[in-house]
């Protein structure tokens, strides 16, 4: 069972033996949350629940206010309209918020002539965080043997790793990395995901944006999608894929008129069939099962029946259409 670390329960605690009940109780609260600049609506609307103990991918396409609604969270911008709470309050209003919330937002963000030690002491100490973290974050993020090197020497990869060691300072319940991965190396990517399946192992709340689909599909528990700053979907990994159109049932036949008798049948059924070639249907709403007795009744040859779930990356091309603000279509109309 995940252990979960509750609002103000602090760093996970061994003994700490959670009930179901814990369990609902959200860390992140969106309400009405909406931003606007200008003629621009960053985030609009935007109500859900962030939980304990899981990983929670935040997804969108580029400009799909991800990273305005993470900065609302954490009080660097001032909401037009609604609110972002972290354990039921405002994120301004936490006493000693490194301990409560950790957060990689622009890992660039950081002196050049300071050393990663001496980076991660200066925000320890105006944290009341004791200077003895500063090493252990140092050794878990692997910057250990370049703590006194300039950070402005650091690639994008090393600057991601002290980005993270920031987050990790305060030991905190709940924590927030906008894009983690980004210049990161393979290995790279999978320490990530690793350490952040390892912090909700432990009862954290992580909230990971990024707009890889495929990255999301291994690292993270739940999905939130968002489209031009919209709510679009929110949902356990396995409902998105279930969820999506694209989950079918193919069936083959070398018999392309009993194949059609089978269509026609399915249709009649209210059925969507495709034809994917004269031999191959794709069935959306049918089971295997179902699929398979019609076949059986109708005397259709099969030479091949199986269930297509679609990849998570098709689930969110199909969410995400409408929402792309730079896609093709801009492109070819000379706006890009
Ligand atoms: N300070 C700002 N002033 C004006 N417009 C802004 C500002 N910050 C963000 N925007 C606009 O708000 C929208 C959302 O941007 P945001 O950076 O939150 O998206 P994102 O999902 O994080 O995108 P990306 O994946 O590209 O980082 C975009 O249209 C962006 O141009």
């Amino acid at each position: 069972m995940v252990p979960i670390v509750r609002c103000g329960t602090g760093p996970p605690d061994p003994r700490f033996a959670p009930t179901d009940s814990d369990r609902g109780e959200a860390m992140i609260t969106l309400r009405g949350l909406t931003k606007r600049y200008g003629e621009t609506t960053a985030v609009r609307d935007l109500s859900l629940d962030v939980l304990p103990g899981r990983v929670t991918g935040f997804l969108g396409p580029n400009g799909a206010g991800k990273s305005t609604t993470m900065r609302m969270i954490l009080g660097l911008d001032r909401p037009s309209a609604g609110e972002a709470l972290i354990c039921g309050r405002p994120y301004a209003t936490l006493r000693n918020p490194l301990r409560r919330v950790g957060a990689l937002l622009d890992a660039k963000a950081v002196h050049p002539a300071r050393s990663a030690r001496a980076h991660l002491l200066a925000m320890a100490r105006s944290n009341g965080i004791p200077a003895r973290r500063v090493g252990e974050v140092l050794d878990a993020v692997g910057l250990a043997s370049v703590a006194r090197r300039r950070v402005g020497t650091f690639s994008l990869g090393m600057s991601q790793r002290l980005g993270i060691a920031g987050a990790l300072l305060g030991d905190p319940e709940v924590l927030l990395f906008d894009e983690p991965v980004n210049g990161l190396d393979p290995d790279g990517v999978r320490w990530v995901r690793e350490l952040a399946r390892s912090l909700a192992g432990e009862g954290r709340t992580v909230l990971v944006s990024s707009h890889l689909m495929s990255e999301m599909q291994l690292t993270a528990d739940q999905l939130i999608v968002i489209g031009k700053g919209r709510l679009l979907a929110d949902a356990p990994i396995a409902d998105m894929l279930g969820g999506s159109s694209r989950s079918r049932v193919v069936v083959r036949s070398p018999d392309m008129e009993r194949l059609r008798a089978l269509a026609d049948a399915l249709a009649a059924d209210r059925s969507t069939v495709e034809r994917i070639s004269g031999h191959e249907l794709a069935v959306r709403d049918g089971s295997v099962e179902r699929v398979g007795d019609l076949a059986h009744r109708l005397a259709v040859p099969l030479h091949g029946l199986e269930e297509r779930t679609a990849s998570l990356e098709q689930a969110y091309m199909e969410l995400t259409a409408d929402s792309v603000e730079y896609g093709t279509a801009a492109a070819l109309e000379g706006r890009v």
